[in-house]
């Protein structure tokens, strides 16, 4: 398998033995490389021999995710066991995590955070975590990954987030955590006279902190004659940025978000009012045939004994994978940005260090290299104008004295300006 590996860069990383399997390439030491391929596959969770040529077909290994993504059921204890967490967003790094005493323990994803409760997705199916009388909910957010006592459902402890988005809310205090370990942030615009590049850009930057790939999904395509001048205007906000165009409420909207919504992925989707995310998130979540299963929502009894039902922020992709809806994600706004400016501006990003001073504003100071590209016509000045304007309202927005939650750095990480 020699040859194989020599040129698995440009194969799917997932199965780098099938050249031209998916269009995801193995890059190792990508942080963002995604874990599971295009076409259903994950990398440790396939028997290695199966994937040696005579192995099941992709679209095989795809029907069975799904199938195990919705069920959330294990049925025994070989591969299926591997591949109904793998379908819960499950990975190897997670794995890695583990201490040697700690491999008895069950492995579930937080759904719902309150006060004084939480519920997580098992491979069983949904269940109620027992906290400790000290726990504090607030460190803990939905998509989280928890090691918790099979018996009691006695919550252990949580792993380390791959990516988490945050929200910091009026009045101070530490940052609200809203998601963890969303692969995919679903940035959701119309087709019509709303679509506004700054607060796109608001977003694009709040996914590049947290740590997500972000998509800008254009709603209400079926609307407009043409749809590619609205593409044309959200293409060149990021670079890499991948757009698309869809109707909310057509089941083909599936097939286009396929790409970010196989077996194991979880997307988030945020948006200003009336955009479309109710009906992409109709329109993706598997509600048709069992309801309650589908979105796995939990019956429990309240202080005064009646059961109400807790309706969950995780649910199932009618293809595979999880979408995170909780009433916070709709409501970030900018602030506690490092990195996630700089990707979005890159260019500027990549300037500052020639700048004389390094506190350079790029507003007026002698020997700024921002200032001198925007002279030279290589550097658009509104783009330094909205990079101005987003970094004086996170800076506004963030006190001085608020530090990292959760594992990802969110201050004093990267250039500062
Ligand atoms: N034709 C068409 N209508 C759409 C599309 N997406 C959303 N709509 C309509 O637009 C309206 C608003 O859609 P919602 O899904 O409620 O939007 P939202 O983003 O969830 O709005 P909030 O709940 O206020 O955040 C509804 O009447 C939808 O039927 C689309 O792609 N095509
Ligand atoms: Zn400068």
């Amino acid at each position: 398998m020699g040859d194989q590996v020599d040129d698995r860069q440009s194969r799917c990383h997932a199965r780098p033995d099938v050249p031209q399997h998916c269009a995801r390439p193995f890059v190792a030491a990508d942080p963002t490389a995604r874990r599971a391929c295009i076409a259903g596959w994950w990398l440790g969770v396939q028997p290695r021999q199966k994937g040696r040529g005579n192995g099941p077909a992709p679209q095989a290994g795809l029907a069975l995710a799904r199938a195990d993504a919705q069920s959330g059921r294990v049925t025994d204890a070989t591969d299926q066991t591997v591949l109904s967490l793998a379908a819960l967003g499950w990975t190897e790094a997670l794995g890695d995590q583990l201490g040697p005493d700690e491999t008895g323990l069950d492995r579930m994803r937080v759904a719902t955070v309150h006060r004084a409760r939480m519920t997580a997705m098992s491979a069983q199916g949904p269940v109620r975590l027992l906290l400790a009388p000290q726990a504090n909910t607030a460190d803990y957010a939905v998509g989280d990954w928890v090691l918790v006592e099979p018996e009691t459902h006695r919550l252990i402890r949580r792993l380390d987030r791959n990516t988490v988005l945050q929200r910091r809310t009026e009045g101070g205090g530490a940052p609200q955590l809203i998601a963890a370990n969303v692969d995919t942030l679903f940035i959701v615009t119309s087709c019509n006279d709303d679509l506004n590049p700054a607060r796109l850009e608001r977003y694009l930057a709040l996914a590049n902190e947290a740590g997500t790939t972000p998509v800008i999904v254009l709603t209400k395509a079926d609307q407009v004659e043409d749809p590619q001048p609205f593409v044309d205007r959200v293409t060149g906000l990021q670079r890499d940025l991948q757009v698309v165009t869809l109707n909310a409420k057509a089941p083909e909207a599936v097939e286009v978000l396929a790409p970010w919504c196989g077996p194991g992925q979880t997307v988030a989707l945020v948006g200003s009012s009336g955009v479309g995310k109710s009906s992409l998130l109709n329109t993706l979540a598997d509600k048709a045939p069992d309801e309650a299963q589908a979105t796995g929502d939990i019956r429990e009894s309240d202080a005064k004994g009646r059961h109400t039902t807790t309706s969950r922020s995780l649910h199932a992709i009618a293809g595979g994978g999880w979408v995170i809806d909780t009433p916070g994600i709709r409501t970030l706004h900018v602030s506690d940005l490092s990195v996630g400016l700089d990707v979005l501006f890159a260019e500027i990003a990549e300037l500052a260090p020639d700048c004389r001073f390094r506190d350079c504003t790029h507003a007026h100071e002698p020997g700024c290299a921002v200032l001198a590209a925007v002279a030279a016509g290589t550097l658009d000045q509104a783009r330094v104008d909205r990079w101005r304007k987003l970094w004086e309202e996170n800076r506004t927005n963030t006190p001085v004295t608020s530090g990292p939650r959760g594992n990802k750095t969110t201050l004093a990480r990267g250039k500062r300006y």
